[in-house]
Formats: structure tokens, sequence, C-alpha cells
């Protein structure tokens, strides 16, 4: 049997008073990208922190790769583990090269890899600069490069893309499409939910150590209470036609501005609205609400749940 590359059960930690995770239980598929998602103090880096074995549960257990974090076989583990930690800091007096050396020797990794990840991050050019003459986008590739040594299975990504510009952004995912292709487990912290919302498979709502939410995307959506938004561009006439269609079915609520129509309705009635629009020969554009949307909506603390 295959174990999950990650599973949680029932995991609480405390520090003195602060309880910064409180009964998280969760599990993660192999080959799965998944994204972590939470307030600042929600727990995320705690969560991490457990998971790499670099801090110990309060209670409940926490296996990675099939083995517990809390046993001594695990330091093999943690060797074959990519992380890349929030602000990823190192000498800046050595070139880049040097640094994956450095890298290298501490996963015992052969040095001759380096070069490999140095050009997966597209910094081979770069490798025999030092490294106080990098970008931070620079900088970040090569924080990526050392969590890609060794070709691990399992990837942790702290907030990867935070100060990066857009195109910085768009040359990381670039990258992690890339390495998701392999075959390797990432799990992934944003702030910018935006962002993470239709590059993760599945993902974790924390609020205050506790989980409030998980699934895909579209399981949250559904079990959310918050409408979808259908604008519709209107004709002379069909105002009161529309009107006149929408009473009928109760839960829709319509907004007139001009020749603007935005009806706000739940996922069930979505179609029967369309089907009025469509009677109607109206252009419609449809907004379904962003992950930003549900993660805000909770007002950082109820989940609205049918
Ligand atoms: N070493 C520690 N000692 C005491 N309290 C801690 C410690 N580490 C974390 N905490 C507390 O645990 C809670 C969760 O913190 P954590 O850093 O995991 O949150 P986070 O979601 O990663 O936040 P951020 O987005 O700001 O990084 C917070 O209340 C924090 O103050």
């Amino acid at each position: 049997m295959t174990s999950s590359p990650i599973e949680l059960a029932q995991v609480s930690k405390s520090f003195g008073a602060v309880q910064a995770l409180r009964g998280v239980s969760l599990t993660v598929a192999p080959g799965e990208m998944f994204g972590l998602i939470g307030h600042n103090g929600a727990g995320k880096s705690t969560l991490f922190k457990l998971m790499l074995g670099l801090l110990p549960a309060t209670s409940g257990t926490v296996r990675v790769q099939g083995v517990d974090t809390a046993s001594p076989e695990f330091r093999q583990v943690r060797r074959r583990i990519g992380y890349l930690p929030e602000s990823f800091v190192t000498y800046d007096n050595l070139t880049g090269l040097e640094v994956l050396h450095l890298f290298a020797d501490l996963k015992h990794v052969p040095r001759s890899a380096c070069a490999g990840v140095l050009e997966q991050v597209g910094m081979s050019l770069a490798a025999g600069r030092r490294v106080h003459t990098y970008s931070k986008g620079m900088r970040q590739r090569l924080g990526f490069a050392q969590a890609l040594l060794g070709d691990p299975d399992l990837i942790f990504l702290d907030e990867p893309t935070n100060g990066l510009d857009p195109e910085g952004i768009a040359d990381f995912y670039r990258i992690l499409r890339e390495v998701r292709e392999r075959g390797s487990t990432i799990v992934i912290t944003s702030h910018i939910l935006a962002e993470i919302q239709d590059r993760v498979d599945r993902l974790v709502i924390m609020h205050s150590g506790k989980i409030a939410e998980q699934g895909t995307l579209a399981q949250l959506r559904s079990r959310m209470v918050l409408p979808s938004q259908i604008v519709a561009t209107l004709r002379p006439g069909t105002a009161d036609q529309l009107q006149a269609a929408l009473a009928p079915l109760d839960g829709p609520e319509l907004r007139l501005d001009g020749a603007k129509a935005t009806i706000a309705c739940q996922s069930g009635e979505k179609m029967a609205v369309l089907a009025v629009l469509a009677k109607l020969a109206l252009d419609v554009t449809i907004h379904e609400p962003t992950l930003e949307q549900l993660f805000l909506g909770h007002g950082g603390a109820h989940v609205h749940a049918h």
C-alpha cells in the first residue's frame, strides 16, 4: 500500500498559553498541488514546521512519506524533502553555484547536480555571480533551486512569490509546472489568493489554528453562501420583461443600472436565470466568486455553510 505523502491526525500545537494549532487533520495525495491559505497568525508556518519535523506536535500525529515526524527515522526522510522558506536568506558573498554546493553537501546530494537545477530555474548564466548582485527574483530562483536539489518527491514552498513582480511570478509558476510534471507533491502557501486559486488541486483555509474549510475550489464555492453574479446587457424594453420573468423564481436578486442588469443568485438557481436570459436573447457574463471573496467572506471568523 502506498501511503499518502502527508497525513495529519488531530494535530495540536501549543506555545505556552498560545494554541497555534487545534485538532488539525488533513491528507495530501501523491502528486497533488496543495494550497494553504490563512490570515497572519492562522497557524500556517507552525503547520509547515511540524510537517518538516522542525517542531514536535503537542498532541496528534504527523506522518510524512509514511514516517512519523517524531521518530528518529524521519531524519532520512527530511533530506528527501525540498523546502523554500518564506524568506530565503543566504551568504551574499558566495556565488549562486557556491551557495548550491553548500546545500548539496547538507542534503548529501552530489555537487554535480547543482548545474542542472540552476538551469531548471533559468539561472545558469548567473551561476558564477555573487548573490549580492542578484535581484529579488533571482534570489528567489536560487532558493527554489536549492529546494529542487536531489529531485525531491515532496516540496514545501512558503509564500514563494512574495515580493516578485508579475513577470517573476509568471516565471515561477512556469518552472513549478515543469516540476509538477515529474510527479512531485507540492504544498504551497500564499497570501495572494487569486494567484493560487487556479493553480492548486485542493486547498485548506486556516483560521485561528483550525481548518475552516478544505476541498477543491469548486467544492468550497458550492459549500459557501456566496452568490454568482450574472450581468446582462439590456435592449430597450427588455428590463420589464426580465423583471417579470424573474419574479416567480423568488431567490435571484435583480439590480438595474441603465442598460446593465445584475442578477445575484445561488448556484442552484443559475440555470433557471440563464434560461430566462436566453429566452430574452440578452448578452450575459457570469462572474463566479473568487477564492479571495470566499476567504474574505469569512470575515476572518465564520464559515457560512449551507
Ligand atoms: N515559537 C513561538 N512561540 C510562541 N508563539 C508562537 C511561536 N510560533 C508561533 N506562535 C504563535 O502561534 C500562532 C500561529 O503562528 P504562525 O506563525 O503559525 O501563523 P501563520 O499563519 O504562519 O502567520 P503568518 O502568515 O503571519 O506567517 C500565532 O499566534 C503565533 O504568535
